[in-house]
């Protein structure tokens, strides 16, 4: 694959009035075999995918994906271990880049435009489409340079104050840490360190945040605030989850794509659709514990 940091600091032209090159605005664009059962386009998509597929040298992890992500919602990516849901996350803000191995085919747009097109700058579309991760990862310094990193990284420290307190205060945790901001972002809590890493991303006001598990090394009531804080973040961001809880996803996401073995992504809907009534059967199987 080929990383072209460096080049532009744009991560593209604004084009989210226009549909993508090739694209009709009906579902009928989709080859009928590659379609996932459901109804993965929607109407306010802000990324498409379009026959994407990701190689890992030899071995393909993802098969000819075609959905939307909605803005301003939260989408939850489900699915057994090993069937490409970090691979799919991953390539929405092209971490894939980061893999030797890894290759990606298709077409991926965010607002119109192809991220995977030569004149993106991965590192400019990351401001943009911010991640957090599963371990929670602060950097090993203050809480407040922890939030202010990023800022004065793009030179956008000039209230970094102000920031980094609205920062803390979206991801809910100002109020637990106000008192001792010099103080290393190692010493907190894993929630509350998972809670700085989402202040950290939400610090450069991003449009996109994909979050791989970010609950999952979390005891319940860790948990259950980041899952009040995706569904609060939502107002304001797109947000792409995955989770291994179903619970989780059908609590939380307002869209759900079930990938399943092999790499490919089986139905996308409504979430109640996909908890109350899924078309496929494999996903019905799945979503009632018979595998996975
Ligand atoms: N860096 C890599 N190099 C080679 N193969 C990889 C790499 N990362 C993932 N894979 C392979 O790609 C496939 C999809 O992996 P991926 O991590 O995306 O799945 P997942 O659904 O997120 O799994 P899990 O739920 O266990 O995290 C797997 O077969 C995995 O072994």
């Amino acid at each position: 694959m080929t990383a072209n940091s460096g080049e532009s600091e744009t991560v593209g032209t604004p084009e989210s009035e226009q549909t993508p090159a090739g694209i009709d605005s009906a579902a009928g664009d989709m080859p009928s075999s590659d379609r996932p059962l459901g109804t993965p386009r929607v109407d306010d998509a802000i990324i498409e995918a379009r026959n994407l597929e990701v190689f890992y040298g030899d071995t393909q992890a993802l098969h000819n994906i075609h959905m939307d992500i909605p803005e301003k919602q939260v989408t939850a990516l489900i699915g057994p271990s090993g069937c490409g849901k970090s691979t799919f996350l991953r390539s929405i803000n092209r971490m894939n880049d980061l893999i030797d191995v890894a290759r990606v085919e298709g077409d991926l747009y965010f607002h119109g435009k192809n991220i995977y097109d030569e004149d993106v700058d991965p590192v400019a579309l990351r401001r943009k489409i911010g991640m957090v991760f599963q371990k929670p990862n602060p950097f090993p310094k203050s809480i407040f340079d922890n939030v202010a990193y990023g800022l004065r990284v793009q030179g956008k420290d000039d209230n970094v104050e102000e920031q980094v307190y609205t920062a803390l205060e979206r991801a809910a945790l100002l109020e637990e840490v106000e008192d001792q901001l010099d103080e290393s972002g190692l010493d907190l809590s894993g929630g509350q360190q998972q809670r700085l890493c989402i202040a950290r991303a939400i610090a450069t006001d991003p449009e996109v945040i994909l979050m791989d598990e970010p609950a999952s090394a979390l005891d319940p009531v860790a948990t259950s605030k980041i899952e009040d804080l995706v569904e609060e973040l939502a107002q304001e961001y797109t947000v792409a989850i995955v989770t291994h809880n179903m619970q989780q996803a059908a609590r939380i996401s307002d869209k759900t794509a079930v990938f399943l073995t092999g790499g490919h992504l089986v139905e996308f809907d409504d979430t109640n659709k996909i908890f109350e009534n899924p078309q496929s059967d494999r996903v019905e199987d799945y979503i009632t514990g018979k595998f996975g």
